[in-house]
């Protein structure tokens, strides 16, 4: 088969994104805390929207370093990032439930998120997607990539130029594609895989607004950033 070799530029592109994504993490282990005690569902909630909220921070900061981003319509920045922040947190969420942990820990946190006040109705879901992100054994580059392509998802509602979204998408396409075949060169349909779990993340992410309100506690309090961007409250 013919030798996939990155260009200089889709190597630098991809330091860019990289460097981006792991200088604007989240800054305490969420994972950590839920394996330290089980919380009541009013703790997790808190926790959750905390997390949630300061995650819609460090993602605008990421896309501001994705190249070219700047140079969108500023309407279509804005379209872009709210249309993608709840599929970027359930990816964000998945890559964490997926880290190599030490035996049984990944259990526990299982545990404790079954337990956590999300309505039971939507564990299922949820976690089948959280295992087939896990079975995938990305490597960051490949996070931080498939982070912005969903970021820059030209079908986004209102976005109006979807050409130039479509150019900016593509061009990270073609490196992700790359990629697979570098880290993954037994696995023919790898990168199709990949991209397949974006349709799983794009249908979890409709149930996020019920998954929230219907959190087994009385009187959901949503801090005002997550009012605006989330369809809840
Ligand atoms: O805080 C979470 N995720 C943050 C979000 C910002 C980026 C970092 C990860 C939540 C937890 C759930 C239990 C209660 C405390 O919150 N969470 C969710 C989750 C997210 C959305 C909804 Cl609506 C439901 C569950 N899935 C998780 C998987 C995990 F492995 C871990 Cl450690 C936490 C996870």
């Amino acid at each position: 088969r013919e030798k996939v070799e990155m260009t200089k530029e889709q190597r630098a592109l991809m330091k860019a994104i990289v460097d981006a994504y792991n200088r604007h993490q989240i800054p305490q282990d969420v994972a950590k805390k839920l394996l330290q005690e089980q919380y009541s569902a009013e703790e997790n909630f808190l926790l959750l929207t905390e997390m949630a909220t300061s995650q819609v921070q460090v993602l605008v900061e990421f896309t501001k370093n994705i190249p070219g981003f700047l140079s969108l319509d500023r309407e279509d920045q804005i379209a872009l990032l709210k249309g993608s922040t709840v599929e970027a947190m359930f990816l964000r969420s998945a890559q964490v439930f997926s880290r190599k942990m030490p035996n049984g820990h990944t259990v526990v946190l299982e545990e404790r998120i079954r337990k956590s006040g999300i309505p039971d109705e939507f564990m299922t879901p949820m976690f089948n997607f959280y295992k087939s992100i896990g079975e995938l054994h990305m490597v960051q580059e490949e996070q931080a990539i498939l982070t912005a392509i969903t970021i820059l998802m030209p079908d986004r509602p209102y976005v109006k130029d979807h050409q130039a979204v479509e150019r900016l998408q593509e061009t990270m396409l073609n490196v992700l594609r790359k990629l697979c075949v570098l880290q993954h060169p037994q696995e023919q349909q790898y990168f199709a895989r990949l991209l397949g779990r974006l349709t799983e993340l794009r249908t979890l992410s409709h149930y996020h607004a019920e998954m929230l309100t219907s959190w087994k506690m009385n009187d959901h309090k949503f801090t005002p950033l997550l009012c605006e961007i989330w369809d809840v409250q």
